[in-house]
């Protein structure tokens, strides 16, 4: 069966039939299923912003279409850039970058990466967002961009909402920045950097920066626009003035949002298939394909993609998921269900995330009688009988990621604000059920 997420998704913020509880519907047999996956989040909004600050129109193909794009879209083009999102392949002009407000939702993507291009436009940019957008932490970005001489104005607490003053250019240089609570604070910076007037050397200090391969995407992204970052030292990034070319570039499949559809293998003792997995990517989701095999499932990539086999045994797991923090509220909702103890590592920043995602899991795993200890930097989680009933997802797309995958093996998981997954995959629940309406009987 092939399933394919729809093209053009609702307003990401338009109610819907699911706001409220929504009955994860049970696997009843295993699930064999092929799943066309939307655009990556973090490959979209990287692929917006560089070509807002490119030297013509760059091409965007395959854009996510989600409500996490369209506030990267609607930000940049109160920039001054011209984003046309009306097809599949979206296009960007850049134009003269100007003040205005941006609303920066529930991203991370958003808060971290506008303002260092705010910082060369000419006037005056208001960042605000979601409530919870107000907790997670901005203080490395705005300090950097402070210490650069941008005129950067909050309430003191380093976070949303905050304004960013520009004169229409950055003279740029080195700045220092303690990057150890998000990535994106490096991201952010070394993308706008190329068009600062001396560049930028941005420079680490801190406990360690975690999701690095966030940034290596990032690396990976200015390269595909014709900007070289030399990263020959750790926790040191250097990138000299220089245009930052137009370009025509490909979005993949975005490779986190797999992460409950393979686990669907696993959690049915089915087979799930991702058409169009990259062979090579910087994508963070590729480590599935060895957190899944080591809980039990048999993995293939090949020419039809990859495919995640299930036994219906799940073993449990014990992993620093520093690098993949992303992925840690599914992969504890799979822990939980598994026959063996797990412990999830390495994570202590994903309290810094849509939520904070560790008292989150412990108490909405806790509510369905899982056996959880909440760790300052993870999780321990043993096996346990679990049973139904609410599964709050605190407008966090990946705790709805989490609850439908406790919900395909008990019954009766009700999941608060399905629609939440609008984040970065308007209409999740229906293909979600459209997938497991296949294995009913
Ligand atoms: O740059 C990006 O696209 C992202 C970086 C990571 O953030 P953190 O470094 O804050 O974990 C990741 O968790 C997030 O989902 C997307
Ligand atoms: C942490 C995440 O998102 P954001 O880009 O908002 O940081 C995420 O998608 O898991």
């Amino acid at each position: 069966m092939g399933v394919t997420a729809p093209e053009t998704a609702p307003q990401a913020s338009a109610p819907t039939s699911h706001d409220l509880l929504w009955p994860a519907p049970v696997a009843r047999g295993p699930v064999d299923a092929s799943l066309v996956l939307p655009g990556s989040k973090s490959l979209t909004n990287r692929a917006l912003v560089l070509a807002a600050l490119a030297d013509g129109p760059s091409v965007v193909r395959r854009a996510l279409r989600s409500r996490d794009t369209e506030l990267m879209a609607v930000a940049l083009t109160t920039l001054g850039a011209a984003v046309d999102t009306s097809g599949p392949d979206w296009t960007v002009t850049p134009g003269p970058l100007g003040g205005g407000t941006v609303d920066c939702g529930l991203a991370g993507t958003v808060m971290r990466f506008v303002p260092p291009v705010a910082a060369i436009a000419d006037g005056e940019v208001a960042f605000d967002g979601d409530p919870h957008a107000r907790t997670r932490p901005m203080a490395g970005v705005l300090d950097a961009l402070r210490s650069l001489g941008v005129a950067v104005d909050d309430d003191g607490r380093g976070a949303l909402p905050f304004t960013v003053t520009g004169s229409g250019h950055l003279r740029g240089g080195t700045v220092v920045v303690d990057a150890s609570a998000s990535s994106q604070f490096v991201s952010g910076l070394l993308m706008a950097g190329a068009r600062y007037d001396e560049g930028l050397d941005v420079q680490h200090r801190g406990a360690p920066v975690p999701s690095l391969p966030h940034i290596e995407m990032t690396l990976a992204c200015l390269r595909e626009h014709g900007v070289e970052v030399d990263d020959s030292e750790p926790d040191r990034w250097r990138v000299a003035p220089q245009p930052v070319r137009a370009t025509d570039v490909t979005i993949e499949a975005d490779l986190s949002s797999a992460a409950p559809f393979l686990m669907l293998a696993l959690t049915s003792g089915g087979s799930v298939t991702v058409p169009g997995w990259p062979a090579a990517t910087t994508q963070a989701g590729d480590a599935l394909r060895d957190l899944l095999a080591r809980m039990g499932a048999e993995v293939t990539l090949d020419d039809a993609g990859l495919t995640v086999r299930g036994s219906g045994a799940i073993a449990g797991l014990d992993v620093d998921l520093h690098d993949v923090g992303e992925l840690t509220p599914s992969l504890a909702a799979l822990c939980a269900l598994a026959d063996s103890p797990s412990r999830l590592r390495g994570v202590s920043h994903i309290r810094g995330h849509e939520t904070d995602r560790l008292t989150a899991l412990a108490v909405e795993l806790r509510g369905l009688g899982a056996s959880v200890v909440e760790h300052d930097d993870g999780l321990a989680i043993s096996p346990a009988p679990l049973h139904g009933g609410e599964f709050k997802t605190y407008a966090d797309h990946r705790m709805a990621h989490a609850a439908v995958v406790l919900g395909s093996r008990v019954e009766g998981v009700l999941v608060e604000d399905v629609d939440t997954t609008s984040k970065t995959f308007p209409g999740f629940a229906d293909v979600w059920a459209g997938l497991l309406g296949q294995a009913a009987r």
